[in-house]
């Protein structure tokens, strides 16, 4: 008992400082006197301690300040703390009991004086206490503000505004409220996933185990429960799924959530952190993007490619079969066609119609069946675009429907116009049309500028007892000779125009510019003074299309109607806008690897047997663009080889071969020009030229000899690609790589006419065979063959190649000395 005593007086003057063993009086008298006396001095200091406090130094204060909200927080407002610091003040509790329990054994069991002493003894132990704990606050408050801390000198550096941090903040609450009962902490991943364990363990119907045991034993389960979710459904993996997933269980929840922030709290004190900072940490980690990085452009996800949205009518095209041979109607079939016509057809060889005249030429007298003068039951006809294929018989495919439209007219007026973009195409066309009036009282004019303006004026107009009379039913023109004889030819309009034909209308599209369609519309449509009056000299009064009005509707105006072809017309709804088209209808062979088999198709644009009508009908529309057809018969290949050995490669197809009637094409008139003169002067096969460099006439007579087998090859230029009709070319060379895709079909266009066969040769250099692999795949063509030339028939015409260059050289350069 006394040595128990004693021990508990040595554990009193720990506290004093001082060793009992250094005192002369009685022990424990001079003890008791001492700590009565330290007591004092203690007492007295204690109540000093406030006044010290404010004289500390700064280090100590920013101590307090880290300390003392902490501290006020958790003493000031019990009721407010959380259950986590209620475990950390009732661990602390424990150790001020085991402090004082210590001290009250020393002091002594029922002794007065230690009454006395044992107050301010325990005073002095919770001071000393507090002081720990301050230490203990503001040490564990510098770990754990780490977080804030780096953030405040982040935004006191300059280095983010601050207003990304309150974002954080923000973003924090919106989440809290849109997920509803996600509770401050559950950002935290450990104490999240012990949150979803626990409800899924809940979810289980299991009891919570809180304790450490328990809570292991729940993550193993969790695992397995991820691990068994894994397996059955990979794509429900992510946390916020399993969340969702418990959280259907709310009543369970609610429970479950006030448990759990018990366990975060415990954690949270056992980690040293508080849910807060670590939620701040973790937000940070996150959402790293909330703060702009300079120069970050990097791009995670792929932009989305703007589909193409064409108008109804150019996306869904009534489309028209290829082939020429198969499945053809006799010309007879067509019900009202003039016997006229048909003797006219089949002195031209044509007993069948070929698919784009089946189909067009009954739908251009539909809209006749009412006379000329008004569309079919009082209505304006509809526009037409046909793209067909090259020498699919486009040009009697308008001109039958227009001559059986007109010849029964009693007076000569304009009224139908065919525009065509070169001389040589105009002329072509005049000749058939003209073929075809012959049994009529019909007279088509030409003008294409192959003639003198004036002479042209006088086909056009003549003058009878002072009136002037229009001497023409059909003007086949080009554009500037049109515009020409518009405006300065009097007594020519175009008041009664009923057609307007607009053949290689993509090729007329690029020379809107000149206005020749604004010309066009200029001399048909009456023009109304501000009055509503017209000229008196319009006979027609005929008003340009506009809104239908009462006025409008209340008489029958003589339509004007636009027939556009081209064997690669354009589907760009811009440039077609241009034309202003009232409400066109597309009919065309072309057609998209995933649209609708062609059979599928009416004429009018209904499909018959399709499964989904929606779903077909989208799949068919933007493929449709950029994609031609070539005629059945065309074989194309391409030849890889060198600038310098094209022309041996051309002289060995024209040598070897045996191809006759060549057409050779080059992109320019001086290459014309040059390999003219250089097969010329290898010798062997008949050459000639075809460009702008020569005459009209000199063109005519060239393209007469062709025709007739005398040239056996016909080097030009791309004035020859369009719609020239050569009956008898077997095969056309792409001496250059065509500039684009357009022209590429246009010159092999001019072989496998009609259904006939014929052979495509491309001469490509090594670095241009991708780009025009390129070209044609994108405009749906992959079909194109490589054919290789050995090099020893190339080598056994290189000598006469030799010297044919050096003869050329010096010959080129008399030519240039003569122009000057
Ligand atoms: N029904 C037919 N039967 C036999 N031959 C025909 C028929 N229709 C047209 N042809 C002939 O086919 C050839 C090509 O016709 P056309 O010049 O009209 O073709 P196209 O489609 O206008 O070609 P391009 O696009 O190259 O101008 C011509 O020689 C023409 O006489």
């Amino acid at each position: 008992m006394l040595s128990d005593h004693i021990m508990s007086l040595f554990t009193v003057n720990r506290y004093l400082g001082e060793s009992p063993v250094e005192s002369g009086a009685s022990p424990g008298q001079s003890i008791l006197d001492k700590i009565n006396a330290k007591a004092k001095a203690r007492e007295e200091q204690r109540k000093q301690t406030p006044l010290k406090l404010k004289e500390s130094s700064p280090a100590q204060e920013s101590k307090v300040k880290h300390a003392t909200p902490r501290r006020t927080a958790k003493d000031e407002s019990p009721s407010s703390q959380t259950p986590g610091t209620d475990s950390v003040k009732r661990k602390k509790k424990k150790k001020k009991l085991v402090v004082q329990q210590e001290s009250s054994d020393a002091v002594g069991h029922g002794d007065d004086g230690g009454d006395t002493l044992l107050p301010q003894v325990g005073e002095m132990i919770k001071e000393d206490e507090k002081r720990d704990e301050d230490v203990t606050v503001a040490v564990r408050d510098a770990v754990m503000l780490t977080a804030k801390e780096r953030k405040q000198r982040v935004i006191d550096q300059g280095l983010v505004p601050k207003d990304s941090v309150v974002t954080i903040k923000k973003k924090k609450g919106k989440r809290k409220n849109e997920e509803g009962k996600v509770k401050e902490g559950e950002d935290r991943s450990e104490i999240s996933e012990m949150s979803k364990k626990t409800r899924l363990e809940m979810k289980d119907g299991e009891s919570l185990d809180l304790s450490p045991s328990g809570t292991k034993r729940i993550k193993e389960k969790l695992k397995k429960n991820v691990g068994k979710k894994d397996r059955t459904d990979k794509n429900q993996t992510t946390k916020d799924e399993e969340l969702n997933m418990v959280s259907k269980d709310e009543s369970r929840k609610e429970e479950e959530e006030e448990e759990q922030m018990e366990v975060d709290k415990e954690e949270e004190e056992e980690d040293g952190g508080t849910v807060e900072e670590e939620k701040v940490e973790s937000e940070d980690d996150k959402e790293p993007h909330n703060f702009v990085i300079l120069g970050d452009f990097e791009r995670k996800h792929k932009k989305k490619k703007v589909q193409e949205a064409l108008p109804d009518w150019l996306a869904r095209p009534s489309v028209i079969q290829q082939s020429l041979t198969n499945d053809l109607q006799p010309v007879n079939s067509i019900k009202g066609l003039d016997e006229r016509l048909v003797t006219a057809l089949a002195y031209m060889g044509v007993e069948k119609f070929f698919p784009v005249q089946q189909h067009v030429i009954p739908v251009l007298l539909e809209s006749l069946r009412d006379g000329i003068h008004t569309g079919h039951a009082g209505y304006r006809p509809r526009d037409l675009c046909i793209s067909a294929p090259t020498g699919s018989g486009k040009t009697l495919a308008y001109a039958i429907p227009i001559i059986q439209a007109l010849m029964n007219r009693v007076v000569c007026r304009v009224r139908a116009l065919v525009v065509l973009p070169t001389r040589d195409l105009a002329t072509q066309v005049y000749k058939i049309i003209s073929a075809l009036c012959k049994a009529t009282p019909l007279k088509p004019v030409l003008i294409g500028g192959t003639k003198k303006f004036a002479q042209e004026q006088s086909l056009l107009v003549r003058e009878i007892d002072g009136e002037l009379h229009s001497l023409a039913d059909i003007v086949v023109a080009t554009p500037g000779r049109l515009v020409d004889n518009i405006s300065q030819t009097a007594g020519f309009n175009l008041q009664h125009l009923r057609f307007l034909v607009i053949d290689e209308a993509d090729r007329l599209m690029e020379h809107i510019s000149q206005d020749w369609i604004a010309q066009v519309e200029k001399s048909a449509y009456t023009p109304l003074y501000d009055n509503g009056t017209t000229l008196p000299t319009f006979t027609s009064n005929r008003q340009r299309p506009g809104p239908l009005t009462i006025n409008r509707s209340s008489s029958f105006q003589l339509p004007l109607q636009k027939l556009l072809f081209s064997a690669t017309l354009s589907q760009n709804p811009e440039k077609l806008t241009q034309l202003r088209l009232f409400q066109p209808r597309l009919i065309t062979t072309a057609t998209s690897s995933r649209a609708p088999p062609i059979s599928a198709w009416h004429l009018d644009g209904e499909k018959e047997g399709v499964k989904e009508e929606g779903k077909e009908k989208d799949e068919g529309r933007t493929d449709f663009v950029g994609k031609y057809t070539t005629p059945v018969g065309l074989s194309e290949y391409f030849v890889q080889c060198t600038a310098g050995e094209k022309p041996l490669v051309l002289q060995h197809f024209l040598l070897n071969l045996y191809f006759k009637q060549v057409l050779c094409f080059t992109n320019s008139v001086q290459t014309t020009h040059r390999l003219y003169l250089l097969l010329k002067l290898m010798g062997d096969v008949e050459v000639s030229e075809f460009s702008s460099n020569l005459s009209q006439s000199e063109r005519q007579n060239i393209l007469k000899q062709f025709k007739a087998g005398k040239i056996q090859i016909l080097v030009c230029s791309d004035a020859m690609a369009r719609g020239m009709d050569i009956e008898n070319v077997r095969c056309v060379i792409s001496y250059d790589l065509p500039p684009h895709l357009k022209t590429y079909i246009h010159r092999v266009g001019r072989t496998a006419r009609a259904g006939r066969g014929g052979t495509a040769f491309s001469f490509i250099r090594k670095k241009e065979v991708n780009d025009f692999k390129h070209m044609l795949k994108n405009a749906g063509k992959d079909g194109i063959q490589r054919h290789t030339v050995s090099s020893n028939h190339l080598e056994a015409l290189a000598p006469a190649y030799t010297e044919a260059l050096t003869k050329l050289s010096s010959m080129l350069r008399e030519q240039k000395a003569h122009q000057y």
